[in-house]
Order: structure tokens, then sequence, then C-alpha cells
């Protein structure tokens, strides 16, 4: 069965999650019956990149376009290509070979499987968003809402933008946002999240390994490094903010924050690296928003053009919004005004959002470029411009923007402005194109096994072929109970099919994905969040910084294709102390570039690792992977050479040193 004839099949009606009809032998052509095969490199989702408009007044050094050929549409950026999509046809390819099998013809262009869907009626050439009746307001990301209506555009009728279903994180992003002046408009309003004291406030407790983030390595690189806080009051952060800190639950800092804290408030620019779900976020927050109540902050008032202090960026919406509750958290009951707006939602929204005033701007990358081309935004006053999800941001899919971002008329340079970026990993080319956005002397603070997993995730990994991979999902599942798992495929269209399948099998599922409407993006998020949909389908949509309570339980249905996004996924249990669970399917016909990583990542957690995947791992060669660096208790490293300054190294909590890392040789490897 085509990739497209998936689309077709996993129409069906929905309520809240899934009510699958599922027509088993329709979707059958291999031996079991599990039609989907899986390509080694597969590709994933995120959200908003680049809008496709060019802002006459913004200038690339990035190869120019959104190298689209070989990159697969992120989510949101999906929209960009969905323009070309007229010609596109679904329906074409039913021969099972040609399903996920041919995604290699995919990656290198979409265009021939890319999915009109329009003889369905069911998706415009344009966006999926187009469809969302907008006004209706679901309360996704805030907790449960009423059942999403079903029928085209509302449940599960999954209007493709690409079409493709290759979850295309590597080319254009958000081109959804232009739609705001060149196609149909999104009039999806996204809930105000509620406004109670207790609301804002909610939070889960920190684990039974909250205090073992004590002994965690930290290195500090970088010239005339702060020394670390150890405690909240030692920070010295203006009262409000420290009563807001303990209504937050948080009595102790992370060593992310024990270290990043310091740094920005020294005014200097820092990339940090920290393991997933250690507190990157209030890392970034905390400092940034006591230095602006300490620079005597005015409030904003109700302006058509904003300029705000802040802006943050990350590649997802739902990340977006997250981070955006964390600042509202944090800045209560001061003047700091935080504004959120991303994809997906209708432009005017946003419009009106940041008009009523915006000290702290958190955006998705599409919709911020959109918002500044409609000059509802200056940059003039930015202070401070954060990465949250660094590399994410800095990779071929959103770096063109990101660069369009600080070549912006207005936005000071980068000796103006305080530039911060954050992430659990940092490959080295990454960091290397970090530089053009730093001043010189950043600090790189490296906490524990950055680029490694989280030691809290219990990880375990099975050989399961392709076609055994539902029947061991199930098995698991059960096996799990009531565990609230996100259950992570390749693709959108995969995504689909397995929630339905699992559904079928009647197992509560839900799923997220960038061919699903905003609407049902934040209901399908926010029904796994309370608990009524325990299994959340998901891409690489979900893979990244996404804080949901008490997700036990990862599965890895499908391999990524990088080892990093391995990382981050996995990353969505175990968080702040607490423990988790991470299975891995690993099928030897698809992943075996993924051996040796795979080899490194679970021994350096101290998880066992299989023997058939050492065998796997000795016998293959992966080009350019050199086991990461030697004998360095960091997975990620300060890349900078030549630096001259001093770097320490120091269990969080000590003061630090100004010795030199000995691991730092090893580590340029
Ligand atoms: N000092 C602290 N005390 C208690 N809880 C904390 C503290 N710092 C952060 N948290 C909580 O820990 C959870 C994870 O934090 P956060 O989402 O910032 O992690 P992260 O490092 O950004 O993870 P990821 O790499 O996945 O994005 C959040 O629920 C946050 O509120």
């Amino acid at each position: 069965m085509g990739d497209e004839d998936w689309e077709a099949e996993i129409i069906t009606p929905h309520l809240s999650s899934y009510v699958p009809v599922f027509e088993k032998d329709r979707y059958s052509s291999g031996a079991n019956g599990d039609t989907f095969s899986k390509t080694p490199a597969s590709s994933s989702e995120m959200d908003d990149g680049p809008s496709r408009r060019d802002h006459h007044f913004m200038r690339s050094r990035f190869a120019s376009g959104r190298s689209l050929g070989n990159r697969e549409s992120n989510n949101d950026g999906e929209d960009n290509q969905t323009r070309n999509r007229g010609f596109s046809r679904r329906g074409g390819f039913q021969d099972g070979n040609a399903s996920e099998a041919s995604s290699s013809s995919r990656r290198g262009g979409k265009g021939g499987f890319r999915g009109g869907r329009g003889g369905f009626g069911l998706g415009s050439p344009n966006s999926e968003y187009e469809q969302d009746e907008g006004t209706q307001r679901t309360g996704g990301l805030f907790g449960p809402r009423r059942p999403a209506p079903s029928g085209p555009g509302n449940g599960d009728v999954y209007p493709s933008r690409s079409g493709s279903g290759r979850d295309s994180w590597k080319s254009g992003a958000e081109g959804a946002e232009s739609e705001d002046t060149q196609g149909p408009k999104m009039t999806y309003v996204p809930p105000a999240p509620p406004e109670d004291e207790d609301s804002i406030f909610a939070h889960y407790q920190t684990g039974i390994n909250f205090d073992k983030y004590d002994s965690i390595l930290v290195e500090v690189s970088g010239h005339d490094v702060p020394p670390a806080v150890l405690t909240f009051e030692e920070a010295n952060l203006c009262q409000t903010l420290t009563s807001n800190i303990a209504k937050a639950g948080y009595t102790k800092l992370t060593p992310v924050q024990k270290y990043s804290i310091p740094v920005v408030l020294a005014g200097r620019d820092l990339m940090a690296c920290a393991q997933t779900g250690s507190g990157k976020t209030a890392a970034f927050l905390l400092p940034i928003l006591a230095n602006m109540m300490r620079d005597g902050i005015t409030a904003s008032r109700f302006r058509e053009l904003q300029e705000p202090e802040c802006i943050i960026v990350a590649p997802t919406r739902e990340l977006i919004n997250q981070i955006y509750l964390e600042a509202r958290k944090f800045s209560f009951g001061t003047c700091v005004r935080a504004v959120v707006i991303y994809g997906g939602t209708q432009f005017g929204h946003s419009v009106r959002q940041i008009a009523q005033g915006c000290n702290v701007l958190c955006a998705t990358p599409g919709r911020l470029m959109d918002i500044i081309g409609k000059e509802k935004i200056g940059l003039r006053q930015v202070r401070y411009l954060v990465l949250d999800e660094a590399d994410r941001m800095l990779d071929m899919g959103f770096g063109p923007e990101m660069k369009k971002l600080i070549s912006c008329p207005g936005m000071p340079s980068k000796e103006q402005r305080q530039t911060l970026m954050f992430s659990a990993t940092f490959p080295e080319e990454i960091q290397r194109l970090a530089g053009e956005f730093l001043k010189p002397d950043y600090l790189f603070v490296a906490v524990g096994q950055v680029g490694g997993a989280c030691t809290d995730v219990q990880q375990t990994v099975l050989q399961v072929g392709q076609y055994a991979k539902r029947e061991k999902l199930v098995e698991t599942l059960r096996s799990t109970g009531d565990e609230r798992t996100m259950v992570f495929v390749e693709t959108k269209k995969k995504a689909d099919f397995i929630a339905t399948f699992l559904c079928q099998e009647k197992i509560s599922t839900t799923s997220i994905h960038g061919d699903r409407e905003q609407r049902e993006r934040e209901q399908a998020l926010g029904d796994f969040r309370c608990g009524k949909c325990p299994v959340l389908v998901a891409t690489s949509v979900a893979a990244r910084g996404l804080d949901i309570e008490n997700v036990q339980h990862v599965i890895n249905f499908d391999l990524p294709s990088t080892i990093d996004e391995y990382v981050h996924r996995i990353g969505r249990t175990g968080r702040c102390g607490n423990t988790g669970r991470a299975v891995s399917f690993f099928d030897p016909e698809s992943d075996r570039h993924l051996a040796q990583p795979l080899v490194k990542i679970l021994s350096d957690a101290q998880q066992d690792v299989p023997a058939w995947l050492e065998e796997i791992a000795f016998s293959t060669y992966v080009p350019g992977f050199s086991g990461g660096p030697r004998d360095s208790v960091f997975a990620s490293v300060d890349t900078r050479k030549n630096y001259q300054g001093k770097s320490t190294l120091n269990t969080a909590g000590f003061s630090a040193s100004q010795a030199p890392n000995p691991a730092d040789d090893e580590s340029w490897d």
C-alpha cells in the first residue's frame, strides 16, 4: 500500500481520541498484514520554520532557500510546501512496496508524493489550518476540554499539508505564517490559559533522584567564569521573583541553574547543555526576569507596535506555549508581560495579544518573522535573545530564519544584546554556527552527560523487525497498564495508523503530529496530559522540550534517524529527578546506523547493552562517528578549540576552580 493510501484509510470518525473503523485487510500487504517499512534516514517534524514570504529587508547569508530539496518539511513548515501542492496527488500509490519504503525518493523532494488531497475534499492545496474552525476553543493545552467534533477538518481527518506524511523537519517550516498574507486565513484562536493563581503555579513533584543532581559533573568553559550560586537566596533575585519561585515549588537549584543563572546575571552570553528535564527553562527565565526587574522595566501599555526586551524562540508550538506559561508564572505579580505567538493560529489573535503589551515575546520562528514583517514588533529594545533547543533552531531547518532574525533592521548587534542558547544536545557543527550569534567570549556550560541520555531513564533496546512491531507494541502497552506512554513513530501517517490501530485494540490513544490542525494538536496534548488518553502516538514534533507530568514510558516504535533525536525523545520521561522507562524497537534492516551511537549512549548511562546490538555496532561502519568525545564525561563539549580561557570542572554545588579541564584535549576528537 502506498503512503497515500494510508492517508485515505485512516480517515475515520473522531471523538476525543480515536474511534477507528479499522479494516485490517485494507491495510494489509505484508506478511503479517503490516504494510509499513522504514527507511533508515527518517525524518521528523518540528514546528514553525521559516515563513515562505521573504521579508524584503531581511537578508540571510545562509544558503538561499530552505534546503527543501532533501529536507522534509517540518510540521508547521510543511505549509510552505503545500503551496506547491496543486499538482500533487493522492491515491496513486496502491502498491504496498511503495509505501514507507519509498521514502528515499520522497526525501529528495516530496513533490511526487505530496498529498494534494483535494480530490477527496479533505484539504486544500494550501494548508491544513484553513480548515480550522478557529474560533472553537478546545482548551487543549491547559486541561480537559470538550471533544472535537468529528468530520472533515476536525477529527481524525488529517488533511495533509505536505501530503507525503514524511515528517520533514528539515525543510522550510512554518509557511503557515505566510498564509496570513498569502493564503486562506487561519482562524483558530487558542484558549486563554487559566488565570487563577493555583493554575498558574500548578506543578509536579520533583522525583526521588532530584538530589542526585548534586553529584553531576559540570564544566564551564570560557574566560572569567562567574562563580556558581548554590541557593536561590544566593542568586539574589528580586523579591517577587523569589516568592514566585517558592510558589512554583522550587526549593533547590538544579545544576544547570546553579551555573547558568550567574552567567546570565553577569550579562554574559551563554551556550548551555544539560540533560533533558533538568530545568533549563528556569535557568534562562529567572535571571532574565531578574535583570529586567533590576533595570526597572516599565510596564508595557497598549500600542500597535510593541518593543519587547526579550525574545524567546523554540521550534514547536507546544513547546513555546509551555515556555510562555513558565514565563507567565515567574513574572506573576510583576509589571513584566509575557506573550506567546505561534503558527496555526489566527494571525489577528497574535497581533492583539502583542498590542496589549509585550516585554517577553515567546514565539515560533515563522510567526515571529511574520509579525516582525507586519511591523507589530520592533526589535530596538531587545536585550535578550534566547534560542531554546538551540541546536534545532540553528540547523538547516530553522537556521536561515534565525539568521534573518538577527539581521532584521533594528535588531541590536550581538555586542548590544545578550544571546542565550540551551539544549540537551549540541553537535559540534551547530556550535560553530552558533558563534555568529554569540559574543566571542560566551561561556559554555556543560552539565553531566550532555548530549547523553538522562540516567533516570531506564533504557531497553529490543530487536524487532518491521512486521513484528505492532504486536510488540500492544504487548508492551498491555504490560504497562495505565502508564502514561508516548509512542514515537517516523511519519505522520504512521502516527495516525498506529493510533487508530491501538484504539481498535481498545487502548485509549490519541496522536500529535504536524498534519493535525493546531486545535487538534492542543486537544490531543490536553487529553494526554489529563490522562484521558494515556497513550500519545507522536512524531518528532513532540520529541523536544515537552514537560508532561507522569510520562512514565516512552516507546520508540520507530527509532529516529539521529541519536540526538533519540536523546530528546526519551527525555520526555524521567524528568526532574523522576524515573522513567524507554523501550526502543531496533530494526536491523533500517537502524544499523544507530547501533554505535546507541551503544555509547547506553553505556554512558550505565544501561545494559544487548550483545546483539554490540555485534551490529562493531560490524557497521558509520561515517563520521567517533564514539563521541573519548574518555570525556561530557558527551558534548565546547568546540572552541583555541579558547584561552579556563574551564571549571566541578560537581554542582562546589565553587568553581579555574583549573583547565584535562578532559578538554580528548574532547576535540
Ligand atoms: N529547581 C527546580 N526545582 C523543582 N522543579 C524544577 C526546578 N527546575 C525545574 N523544575 C521543573 O522540572 C521540570 C523540567 O524542567 P524543564 O522543562 O525546564 O527541563 P529542560 O531541561 O528544559 O528539559 P528539555 O531538555 O526536555 O527541554 C519542569 O516541570 C520544571 O518546572
